[in-house]
């Protein structure tokens, strides 16, 4: 029976690895992590995260082939595979602080599996990682490795928040990078095996390892950018009274363009678009290409340039002025079908909020209250100024409330913000909402969910990202 065991029991590690217990019953699957509260949350009723599907599939292979464990060293011993799928974050300090990737939990797991390794193993890198850190983690593995015989493999995640496990059943592509030498082949092909169980052949793309590493990071960057563009154009639209939705529409017909990923919103978020991109910035500046690092760097200077512009909106239309006024927030996650905050918009735009002093009560059906005041007040690195102790943080706990649904929220509200697009949020009453707030009273859709005419008929006064101004708004001062 081949033996895998991956490090790290997180968003990217739990559910994948399920999802090949679940495909491949006749291989044993470990997962550890040095968080024991994690483990003992996978091994419990309440998985530690949330995504639409998982846990059905861990239900139907734990204590199977699927175990969640915190022995990492017997575990890596035994292995045949082990996957490192730790997570690798924007350095904060020391050099290429703020753009490039730390490795340290990386290289600690990369030590834990040269010191305990008895037997020849196949090391898959699925974090995030720069290019060219195969070759690191093999310097690591030889030369403290007693002779044994290491074969480091690229395969990068591509699963999005919130689809995880649709992504895992039925993946675009997998992408598999190892050495071009025999033994390099012999473990590509170990691994094509275990997914060949539910990919199809032509689904899985075998690379050199540098072009597995950095395929990985050129997908998010093009992600990304789609996605600012597409922002960028609201501004414009905005100015111009075109309307962003049917310029997304006209432009994504074109089949070399294609219409996925092409809504604007306030922001993009989520643990990997910014990071990776930052950390793609870092290895063109070490590479001597600015210029080319400028391009990527513009894509999140565009996606900060959104939240600020949104916040800006919000302040202006209410006379520039939001002191002591409640705000509702709906929707802190980084987008709908996941309770991950990491790098919401809806962070930078209750700061920008809160720092204008209004008073906000904050509803999302999945991110807990300790998260969202954690997220609040938690320091933040400022990329472009890692060297700053201006890495801004925010306490004023009472001028946040976290409440339960979205009415309570919004009654007595001068505004509505909508942060992220839950589906609940399309369907609320939302004559019920008006006639429990002030006048005017106004909403503020950052995600275009809501019938924008259907609420102008009911009194609202409403701004969608990239649409036709309300006549309200036509006259406000500029934003940004
Ligand atoms: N989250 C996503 O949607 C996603 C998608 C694709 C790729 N990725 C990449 O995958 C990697 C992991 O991301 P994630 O979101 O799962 O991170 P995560 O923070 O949710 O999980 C990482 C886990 O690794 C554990 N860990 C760290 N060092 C360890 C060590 N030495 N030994 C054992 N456990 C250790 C941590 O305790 C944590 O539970 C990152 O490189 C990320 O960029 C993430
Ligand atoms: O048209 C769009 C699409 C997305 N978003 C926003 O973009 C962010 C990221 O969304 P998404 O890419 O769907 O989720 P992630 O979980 O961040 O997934 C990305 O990052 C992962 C981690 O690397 C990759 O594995 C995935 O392929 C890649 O899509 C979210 O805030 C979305 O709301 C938009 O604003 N407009």
């Amino acid at each position: 029976m081949v033996k895998i065991c991956c490090i790290g029991a997180g968003y990217v590690g739990g559910p994948t690895m399920a999802v090949i217990a679940y495909k491949c019953p006749s291989v044993e699957v470990v997962v550890v992590d040095i968080s024991k509260p994690r483990i003992n949350a996978w091994n419990s009723e309440q998985l530690p995260i949330y995504e639409p599907g998982l846990e059905d599939v861990v239900k139907k292979c734990r204590g199977k082939n699927l175990f969640f464990s915190a022995e990492i060293e017997k575990h890596v011993a035994k292995a045949d595979i082990i996957f490192v799928s730790v997570n690798t974050p924007t350095k904060t300090q020391g050099l290429g602080a703020g753009k490039a990737a730390d490795l340290t939990y990386w290289e600690t797991a990369a030590r834990l599996i040269a010191d305990v390794s008895k037997s020849a193993k196949i090391v898959v890198e699925k974090s995030t990682v720069p290019v060219k850190t195969a070759e690191a983690i093999e310097k690591i593995l030889t030369h403290n490795s007693k002779g044994i015989s290491f074969q480091i493999l690229s395969n990068p995640e591509f699963l999005a928040g919130g689809t995880a496990i649709n992504d895992l059943f039925n993946p675009d592509r997998v992408l598999i990078g190892g050495r071009e030498t025999p033994d390099g082949m012999k473990a590509v092909k170990a691994l094509k095996d275990i997914y060949a169980h539910w990919v199809p052949e032509e689904r899985i793309i075998c690379t050199n390892l540098w072009s597995a590493e950095l395929s990985k990071l050129a997908a998010n960057a093009f992600l990304a950018q789609r996605i600012s563009s597409v922002n960028a154009m609201s501004a414009l639209c905005e100015a111009t009274g075109a309307d962003v939705s049917e310029v997304s529409n006209a432009v994504g017909k074109d089949t070399r363009i294609g219409p996925k990923f092409l809504n604007s919103s306030v922001g993009f978020g989520g643990s990997c678009f910014q990071k990776d991109i930052l950390n793609l910035v870092y290895i063109c500046e070490c590479n001597g290409l600015p210029q080319v690092a400028n391009y990527w760097k513009q894509v999140i200077k565009v996606n900060d340039y959104q939240k600020t512009r949104f916040v800006n909106r919000v302040v202006s239309s209410m006379f520039n002025t939001i002191a002591n006024k409640k705000i509702a927030i709906l929707g802190f996650s980084f987008k709908k079908d996941t309770g991950d905050t990491r790098e919401t918009p809806a962070i930078d735009v209750c700061r920008g909020l809160l720092r204008d002093e209004a008073q906000l009560s904050i509803y999302d059906p999945q991110v807990p209250e300790r998260q969202i005041r954690d997220d609040l007040s938690m320091r933040k690195l400022d990329w472009e100024h890692p060297g700053h102790a201006s890495s801004v943080s925010f306490s004023a706990p009472e001028q946040i409330s976290v409440v339960t649904d979205a009415y309570q929220a919004t009654e007595g509200a001068h505004a509505i913000c909508i942060l992220t697009e839950w589906d609940e949020f399309r369907f609320l009453d939302f004559q019920r909402i008006y006639d429990s707030m002030p006048n005017p009273a106004y909403i503020f859709d950052g995600r275009n969910i809501v019938d924008v005419e259907k609420l102008r008929k009911i009194g609202f006064i409403v701004y969608s990202i990239g649409k036709p101004l309300d006549p309200w708004l036509v006259d406000m001062p500029a934003v940004v």
